[in-house]
């Protein structure tokens, strides 16, 4: 019986022990956004606002058993991926992902952690596109993923447009490009939607180091609320005030680049025009 059930969501990627990015910032998200989160651990990562110490695959075996556990039990109507550590890894959760029905996908395609350590191995970078791309619903790449993705430097925001549409040719149906690395005075997002629609989300750059987990916040915020029937081009307005909030509102943990605040705004108050 799968009617009337609460709305379950499953993020596919690494953790992180210092809490502010990956499974946790996903975890957190959903919890903020009124989902029941769930978790298909890819890697660990040994971190903290200072950097990634060191990181683990986990068994590609054990991330496929995770699968089917999941698969068995619930009804999940969202799904994203974050950290996916190489192309093995990459490989076994596109193959997982074709045999279970876990709803919509988003892809966060993580690959440099904001300190500068490496979460994807390169050679995985032509896995994602050529067999984890189609089958995603949203992609949402930052400037410096996106560039790697479409071999094209980005500098200007007719670049970023270019990017967005290139990345709908390789499969993808909605896309956003966000603008979190730009020298923009302003926090501007390019998104692409399967319909053709184009706009811009900008919001105040916040002047703060306190982004560790920006990314997956926002990307896991959108799997909530299209979890919650919201379409994409609801989500992800929703996401990016959720974002922004969580940046304004900052809290004080660690000493380096800090986590963002996922419980800034309470769920029933973000509205969107
Ligand atoms: N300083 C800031 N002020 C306001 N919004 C910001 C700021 N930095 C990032 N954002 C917003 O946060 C969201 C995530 O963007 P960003 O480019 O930081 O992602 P990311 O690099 O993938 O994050 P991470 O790798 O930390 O998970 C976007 O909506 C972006 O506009
Ligand atoms: C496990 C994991 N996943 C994702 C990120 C990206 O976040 P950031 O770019 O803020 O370091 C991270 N640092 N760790």
């Amino acid at each position: 019986m799968t009617i009337n059930q609460t709305p379950q969501v499953v993020t596919i990627a690494g953790s992180d022990s210092g809490g502010g990015a990956g499974i946790q910032a996903d975890l957190k998200t959903f919890q903020a956004r009124d989902v029941f989160g769930m978790s298909i651990v890819v890697a660990l990562t040994a971190q903290n606002t200072l950097g990634v110490q060191s990181s683990l695959p986990i068994p590609c075996d054990f991330v496929a058993e995770q699968f089917d556990s999941l698969a068995a039990d619930f009804h999940i109507r969202a799904c994203k991926t974050g950290m996916l550590a190489d192309k093995e890894h990459v490989q076994v959760v596109v193959q997982k992902l074709k045999e279970v029905d876990f709803g919509p996908l988003i892809v966060d395609p993580v690959m440099i952690a904001k300190g500068g350590h490496s979460l994807l191995k390169r050679e995985a970078v032509d896995c994602i596109k050529k067999e984890l791309l189609p089958l995603a619903t949203v992609l949402t790449p930052n400037i410096p993923e996106a560039e790697v993705l479409v071999q094209q430097d980005i500098k200007t925001s007719e670049d970023m447009i270019q990017a967005a549409y290139d990345l709908q040719q390789m499969g993808v149906k909605n896309v956003v490009i966000k603008g979190g690395h730009s020298s923009d005075i302003l926090a501007k997002d390019f998104v692409l939607l399967e319909n053709g629609e184009t706009f811009w989300m900008s919001s105040k750059r916040i002047e703060t180091i306190k982004t560790h987990g920006t990314g997956d916040t926002f990307s896991s915020c959108i799997a909530a609320e299209i979890a919650k029937g919201k379409s994409v081009k609801e989500a992800i307005q929703i996401a990016k005030s959720f974002i922004q909030g969580a940046i304004e509102q900052e809290i004080f943990v660690g000493h380096g680049h800090g986590p963002t605040n996922h419980w800034a705004i309470p769920a029933q108050d973000i509205l969107i025009d």
